[in-house]
């Protein structure tokens, strides 16, 4: 289970953690603190050494009712940032983006990994992450960024995800894309209400049962804010909470703002799972 992310290796046999390096002015969490290049990097630098085993640069933020951004602006943003990380350290970064031209200028600038929020639905993307021949995470999503969250609607909201997954799983090794290249994600908050969020996490190993890891995304997310009813800075034990839940389920990658704290509960969680029953 290692993805090997154009020359780096991505170990998946245990929970992993995924830093995320947002490179743009409007993300509902961190928006805008790390749009120069240098404060990218140090933020880079931060969560490595806090434990972090791979970076997502994204540069439009896809939370709700979020802007579209043209893929040049997309890309002046992000390239220059990964190609720095790149050159500065041994570890993988993924690109978080639907867009064909940013996968590949991504790619090109260092990017081992495509992380697509669309599930590489959008035209050319497919063909895009076949060319590049790097490894793809599959995402769930229901409308765009832009829609999704109005009145999202499932009658069995586990089964429609899970076949969902499974179908964009179908197209892309058909496409090209090998098997041992696919992750897969349920997309919390991706035109889900809490409800859903909260079926999608309980029965999350009718995913991880399956064989492609799993990546969870919920750090700061509004299943914490809708339940705990707190702010943004306020989601640190709910996202601590979700990642020890997510990993005891099955899930092989947490996507984090908190890599440090992420890390200790992934810690937790792993001992439990793995001590021996008997001395
Ligand atoms: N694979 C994956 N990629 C993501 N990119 C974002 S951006 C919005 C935010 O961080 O709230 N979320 C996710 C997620 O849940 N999974």
């Amino acid at each position: 289970m290692i993805f090997d992310c154009a020359g780096k290796s991505l170990d998946l046999s245990a929970p992993r953690i995924m830093g995320i390096v947002n490179v743009t002015p409007d993300s509902f969490s961190d928006g805008g603190k790390f749009l120069n290049h240098d404060a990218a990097l140090k933020q880079a630098e931060k969560l490595i050494a806090e434990g972090a085993d791979i970076l997502d640069i994204g540069g439009e933020s896809t939370r709700p009712g979020s802007d579209i951004v043209a893929e040049q602006e997309e890309i002046e943003r992000v390239a220059p940032v990964i190609e720095l990380i790149s050159a500065e350290f041994d570890i993988p970064i993924s690109i978080d983006t639907m867009k064909p031209g940013v996968m590949r200028a991504a790619v090109k600038a260092g990017a081992g990994l495509i992380n697509d929020v669309n599930a590489l639905r959008t035209e050319g993307a497919l063909a895009a992450a076949v060319e590049l021949n790097v490894p793809v995470c599959l995402m769930h999503m229901q409308g765009t960024p832009q829609t999704m969250q109005n009145e999202p609607h499932y009658d069995d909201v586990v089964a429609e995800v899970k076949a969902f997954l499974l179908e964009r799983v179908d197209t892309c090794i058909k496409a090209g894309i090998k098997s041992e290249q696919i992750m897969l994600d349920p997309g919390f908050g991706f035109g889900k209400r809490a409800r859903h969020n909260l079926r999608l996490m309980k029965h999350l190993s009718s995913l991880t049962e399956l064989p492609y890891p799993v990546l969870v995304g919920v750090s700061r997310k509004s299943i914490i804010g809708d339940m705990l009813k707190v702010t943004v800075d306020e989601r640190l034990a709910g996202s601590l909470s979700l990642a020890a839940i997510s990993t005891w389920l099955g899930a092989k990658l947490i996507r984090t703002h908190d890599v440090k704290e992420t890390h200790q509960a992934v810690k937790l969680s792993q001992a439990v799972m793995q001590v021996e029953d008997f001395d």
